[in-house]
């Protein structure tokens, strides 16, 4: 057993060092010395048995200053400190937490007035013919099932036309910072029974890079005749330097005349649409797109 000392006079607080072997060392610490902190808290994480505890280096000065004692975290046993220092651990030592971003996202409803979205529903039901299978640009299978529309020149245009008037507010509103648009791009989508998109972001190759901003505007014939189809936006995690999804959501019901906002890196999917008839008109119908920079 060894034990050093200093002049109690000069530091604040007398901690007792009890190191692995039934050794102790007693220094003098300054209470807000960083050093005094750090040993405080490879303790109690020791106590929740974190492994942030397991390895560092301690270097305590001692002698004034004129001699340093070192010694690797896990020789560290407990302290004895004097005055007593109680720690606050639980709130002050979580265990090592992978940061949520939360995902934002705006629904606005009554987007289109009724006399606009009647015409919308009545010509969508006469294009029919016109809607061809969607795929995806890694072309993998099974990734999503829905059918696309991509000339629909009139409804284009009055969307586009629609989210020009709102987006500033809008970018305002999800707390973005402004941004210049290049670009609203548009297409018109139909799910029927089974259709579904699974997780994806909507810029996350070189040509989609450039989206900010994913749109939908939701539709369909009233009554309702599906269920299923909403959209899940997924939390984010930053992982090895790229956003990946956490494990929490939003589910947004897709509302009929209603549009929803959020940012295109966003992980998100829509989930399985039920159709029991199975008719082209009562599907899940959107018009989406993305507003790019
Ligand atoms: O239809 C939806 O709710 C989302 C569609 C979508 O994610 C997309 O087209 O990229
Ligand atoms: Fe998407």
């Amino acid at each position: 057993m060894q034990l050093t000392s200093q002049q109690f006079e000069s530091k604040d607080v007398k901690v007792q060092l009890l190191l692995a072997g039934g050794y102790q060392y007693t220094v003098y610490l300054k209470s807000d010395a960083p050093v005094l902190h750090s040993l405080l808290t490879t303790i109690v994480a020791r106590a929740y048995n974190q492994e942030s505890a397991a390895h560092s280096l301690f270097q305590v000065p001692i002698n004034e200053g004129y001699s340093a004692l070192c010694f690797s975290s896990d020789r560290l046993v407990g302290l004895v400190t004097e005055p007593p220092i109680w720690v606050q651990q639980i709130e002050e030592i979580k265990p090592p937490s992978i940061d949520i971003l939360n995902s934002n996202y705006i629904q606005i409803e009554n987007f289109l007035s009724p006399k606009e979205y009647e015409q919308l529903i009545n010509y969508v039901l006469k294009k029919e013919s016109d809607f061809i299978a969607t795929s995806t640009s890694t072309k993998e299978q099974d990734y999503r099932r829905s059918m696309v529309l991509y000339s629909f020149p009139e409804f284009a245009e009055l969307i586009v036309k629609r989210i020009q008037e709102i987006i500033t507010d809008v970018i305002s509103k999800l707390g973005l910072p402004s941004f210049v648009i290049s670009q609203i791009e548009s297409q018109l989508t139909a799910h029927n029974d089974g259709n579904y998109y699974k997780i994806h972001n909507d810029n996350g190759s070189p040509e989609t890079a450039t989206r900010e901003l994913t749109y939908i505007y939701y539709f369909n014939k009233q009554p309702k005749a599906f269920s299923g189809g909403e959209l899940i936006i997924y939390d984010s995690k930053i992982e090895n330097n790229f956003y990946v999804n956490a494990e929490s959501y939003k589910k947004v019901e897709p509302l009929n005349n209603s549009i929803v906002f959020f940012l295109s890196r966003y992980m998100h999917e829509v989930r399985p649409v039920i159709c029991p008839s199975k008719a082209f008109a009562n599907s899940r119908f959107t018009i989406n797109g993305w507003v790019r920079r």
